[in-house]
């Protein structure tokens, strides 16, 4: 059992491994400034609503709870917006992580799992990606991520401070029990706009770009289903609290879907041949972005059950009309 302190706790990936935290019977301090997390995803523990930019609010919530450690998601997270706001992105992403690691020091917590991303990566001539591919992001989101991983490298080899830095790809679906899921009015990710699309939520889905190099000219990626991606967290906080080494871990399935596959696919799930709409590519988008998970499958013994993008999506489309 483990104290764990969770940054973006009230968020949507890190709600469910909130939920996940819980059912394990870790205990749980949220902290989140519901800026876009929500007070009623929080199913687990108990949350302190405050900034990760505020140091004074963050230490003292972390001084009174005493963690094992700290699981951090509270991030930005909207990579066009990332290139029209680079200095929000650098300043939530990177100071806000580095406010974190200093009020851990203070505290004396010394392990730490971070949410990265597939977006370090950049544009890689060569799918799937492993870890150790040269990081090169092509937009302000993916390098105020890559800044904290070199920080946490840097720190690791330095001092009594071990990490687990997790590279999600893209996460999508909800909770298969129905209790959570994605609920951003304005939320980006394409499975979440297919889904609300379908429900007459949103008039019509625009395609960005049809002009990419690859099999169909729309970008490719690889979902995840984000209730696998928390079982990947508690992987890894069983690999911390049991002595293991700083590392890092892609964390996606190894098989990318074109927009256009996500797409089609979205219309047979739901039934609903929703309206989709061609537009010029998006600011910031790589072509391409497909894991690598032989290392997390490997090391961490990961074992995803939700592999099927019928069934990510499924899940999403009954979060989605059960919130009508
Ligand atoms: N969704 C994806 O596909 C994806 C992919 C790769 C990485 N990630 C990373 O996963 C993490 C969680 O993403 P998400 O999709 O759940 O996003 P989200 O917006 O649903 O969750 C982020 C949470 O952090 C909180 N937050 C943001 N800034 C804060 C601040 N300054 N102080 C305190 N709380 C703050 C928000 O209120 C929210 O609850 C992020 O770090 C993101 O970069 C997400
Ligand atoms: O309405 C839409 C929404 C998305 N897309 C396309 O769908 C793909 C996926 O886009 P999206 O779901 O917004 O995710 P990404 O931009 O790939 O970024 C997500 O996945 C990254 C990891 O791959 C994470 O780092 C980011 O936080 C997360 O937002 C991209 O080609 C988009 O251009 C559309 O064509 N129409």
């Amino acid at each position: 059992m483990a104290r764990v302190f969770v940054t973006g706790g009230a968020g949507y990936i890190g709600s469910h491994v909130v939920k996940l935290l819980g059912e394990r019977g870790h205990e749980v301090l949220v902290y989140d400034n519901l800026s876009t997390g929500s007070r009623k995803a929080v199913l687990s523990g108990k949350l302190v609503e405050g900034d990760i930019l505020d140091y004074k609010t963050l230490k003292d919530a972390m001084e009174n709870f005493r963690p094992d450690m700290v699981m951090h998601f509270a991030a930005k997270i909207i990579v066009p917006e990332s290139v029209k706001k680079p200095l929000l992105y650098y300043e939530n992403n990177t100071c806000g992580a580095i406010n974190i690691l200093k009020a851990m020091r203070q505290c004396g917590v010394k392990k730490f799992i971070f949410s990265s991303t597939a977006a370090v990566y950049g544009e890689p001539d060569k799918m799937p990606i492993t870890e150790d591919y040269p990081l090169n992001p092509v937009n302000p989101y993916g390098r105020s991520k890559a800044a904290v991983e070199a920080v946490l490298r840097d720190l690791s080899a330095a001092e009594d401070f071990r990490y687990v830095s997790l590279r999600y790809f893209n996460v999508a679906g909800a909770d298969p029990e129905g209790q959570i899921g994605e609920t951003k009015p304005d939320a980006t990710h394409l499975i979440t706009v297919c889904v609300r699309t379908a429900c007459g939520k949103r008039d019509k889905l625009y395609i960005y770009g049809s002009d990419y190099p690859t099999r169909d000219g729309t970008c490719i990626r690889d979902y995840i289903h984000v209730m696998d991606l928390a079982q990947a967290h508690i992987l890894a906080l069983d690999y911390l609290l049991s002595g293991g080494e700083s590392d890092t871990f892609n964390c996606g399935y190894g098989r990318g879907y074109s927009v256009k596959e996500v797409v089609d696919e979205a219309k047979k799930v739901t039934g609903v041949n929703f309206p989709v709409e061609y537009a010029p590519r998006r600011a910031g988008d790589p072509p391409e972005l497909v894991a690598d998970s032989k290392k997390i499958r490997g090391r961490l013994d990961w074992k995803p059950r939700y592999d099927d993008l019928g069934f990510i999506i499924k899940t999403a489309w009954e979060w989605e009309r059960k919130r009508v």
